[in-house]
């Protein structure tokens, strides 16, 4: 009787005591996602355009949770396990030794080979659990791909091809999750094998020693197959956590390396940079690192504060580029961009960046309300600056169109502008931070002309003391600027004002004139 509540006394204290474990270490392997999570995405904030050109974004996503997920495996379950199995092997062992110790030595002879197999295996499920990992990124980063770019596969009736493609893309998955099954099915049957065998010999050998005299009671034969069976999860985890750490490993080292990629933009300043907004350019030369196309081609200006430049030019002849260095998202190897006098890499990256209002071409929304867009600029701005700035950017009466307001929510679970109120909302996004250096790339492109001449005019208002640089592709936009650049295959053709470049027969007064007549028309 006594033993019977000995027995249901331990299971009661196992119980109490694999919850604590479970409990803690789970816990703990939680806390430790959550942290590396974080740290890496972090750390994917700081790395530079070149890093997002070069990886794949469902390569990105897949390491900061598939990756991170098998390192928790590692944290937690692999390390609860080990302890397990350590105890009890301990504690089974000293009692295995104490009844037969030569028995024991027999039971135990299988299972180093138990163990070496699994391992084999585990080494063998690793290298394939690898190839689903990179096909599942294959996957991920398809369909991402595909459901951004949803309205042109629709428009172009390329559903059936994409329909194909991720279907051999997922067929191809299929075989190498299949493959991965094939090895992972043989871990339990080779177990029950060697189990099996143990178990044989020890009755055989049990049996034999109970004929010889050697053991006195023909209970030890069943206590030692209770040992065997006892042993056989703890065996069966060594190979089982051999496995998750070396995918831990796998993904640990996925991770590293992108968390050892040094960000190309470095901040070589630690002290913050007031700045003033004087820029210049001296023999400029940018060869973008990864298609080697050389963009811009000993390109120099002088802009000082407060005054504005206007970069026309012909498609792909640089005038992107040249806003991009300004806001470093490049560094450059020819030539000097001085800001205040000071060189750009010499400033504190944070102090350059925030005292910029950056308009891009595509103009990029959130999925927020109007509101949250325009505020992304300036966190603490108020309701009445929001509207300010949206009617600034001429895009007020727009906002005040819809039902909800400034609290129309865009994007996918909202409402979708048009190309030109995008360009509004993203016009006002910049203007609302109050920026001591504006950057417009062709951002009036999508507005029409009257439209744009009354964006122009509250511009001229708003930027009298800032430092502007507008990209257009229409001399409407360039003519009131305090000086004109025009850019062909990166190199400054023209330069001067509205006056000095129309007295000259180049690529600004043709351009006008052919602007000016199909106005008239
Ligand atoms: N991120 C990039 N990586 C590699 N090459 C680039 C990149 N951005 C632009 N280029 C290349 O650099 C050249 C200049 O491009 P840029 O975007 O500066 O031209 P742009 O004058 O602004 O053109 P557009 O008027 O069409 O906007 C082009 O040949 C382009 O293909």
């Amino acid at each position: 009787m006594i033993n019977v509540l000995y027995l249901v006394g331990a299971a009661i204290i196992a119980g109490i005591f694999t919850f604590l474990m479970r409990q803690t270490i789970i816990n703990v392997s939680r806390y430790i996602e959550f942290d590396l999570k974080n740290e890496i995405y972090q750390h994917y904030q700081v790395l530079s355009l070149k890093f997002y050109k070069s990886n794949r974004t469902g390569d990105l996503m897949n390491r900061i949770s598939e990756d991170v997920g098998k390192v928790r495996m590692y944290v937690g379950p692999a390390i609860m396990y080990t302890i397990n199995t350590i105890t009890l092997f301990a504690v089974a062992i000293i009692y295995m030794v104490d009844r037969s110790p030569s028995l024991t030595l027999y039971t135990l002879l299988p299972l180093p080979f138990l163990s070496a197999v699994i391992y084999k295996l585990s080494r063998l499920i690793n290298k394939r659990s690898t190839i689903v990992q990179q096909s599942l990124s294959t996957l991920s980063t398809y369909s991402q791909e595909t459901f951004s770019g949803i309205s042109v596969i629709k428009s172009y009736g390329i559903e059936p091809r994409t329909n194909l493609e991720f279907e051999n893309l997922s067929a191809e998955n299929r075989q190498k999750q299949i493959n991965l099954t094939k090895v992972q099915a043989l871990f339990f049957p080779m177990m029950i094998l060697l189990i099996g065998i143990s178990n044989l010999i020890v009755i055989y050998v049990g049996g034999m020693q109970y004929m010889n005299g050697k053991i006195e009671h023909i209970g030890t034969i069943a206590e030692f197959i209770i040992y065997v069976n006892l042993l056989t999860w703890p065996v069966a985890t060594v190979g089982w956590v051999t496995s998750l750490i070396q995918q831990a490993e796998a993904s640990q080292e996925r991770i590293n390396e992108f968390l050892d990629t040094e960000p190309d933009i470095k901040n070589t300043a630690k002290e913050l940079t007031p700045i003033k907004g004087d820029i210049e350019f001296k023999n400029v030369s940018f060869v973008y690192p990864d298609t080697n196309i050389e963009a811009l081609k000993n390109v120099s200006f002088t802009l000082k504060s407060g005054e504005t430049l206007a970069i026309l030019g012909n498609t792909g002849s640089g005038k992107s580029t040249i806003l991009d260095l300004i806001g470093r998202l490049y560094d450059i190897d020819k030539g000097s961009i001085l800001i205040d006098d000071t060189r750009i890499s010499d400033l504190n990256l944070f102090s350059l960046r925030s005292s910029i209002g950056y308009v891009p071409q595509d103009a990029f929304l959130f999925s927020d309300t109007i509101k949250n867009n325009i505020k992304f600029g300036k966190e603490d701005a108020t309701d009445d600056d929001v509207i300010e700035a949206a009617q600034n950017a001429k895009v007020h009466k727009n906002i005040i169109g819809f039902t909800k307001g400034y609290d129309t929510i865009l994007g996918e679970r909202g409402i979708t502008l048009s190309g030109g109120q995008k360009q509004r909302v993203s016009i006002a996004r910049a203007i609302i931070k109050k920026p001591d250096i504006l950057l417009f790339d062709d951002c009036l492109s999508a507005v029409d002309t009257e439209t744009e001449e009354k964006i122009l005019k509250n511009l001229v208002k708003l930027t009298k003391d800032k430092t502007t640089i507008i990209v257009s592709h229409r001399v409407s936009s360039a003519k009131n600027a305090d000086r004109i650049i025009v850019l062909d295959e990166g190199k400054v053709i023209e330069s001067g004002n509205h006056e000095s470049l129309m007295n000259t027969n180049g690529y600004y007064k043709e351009l006008y004139n052919k602007q000016l007549s199909e106005k008239e028309m």
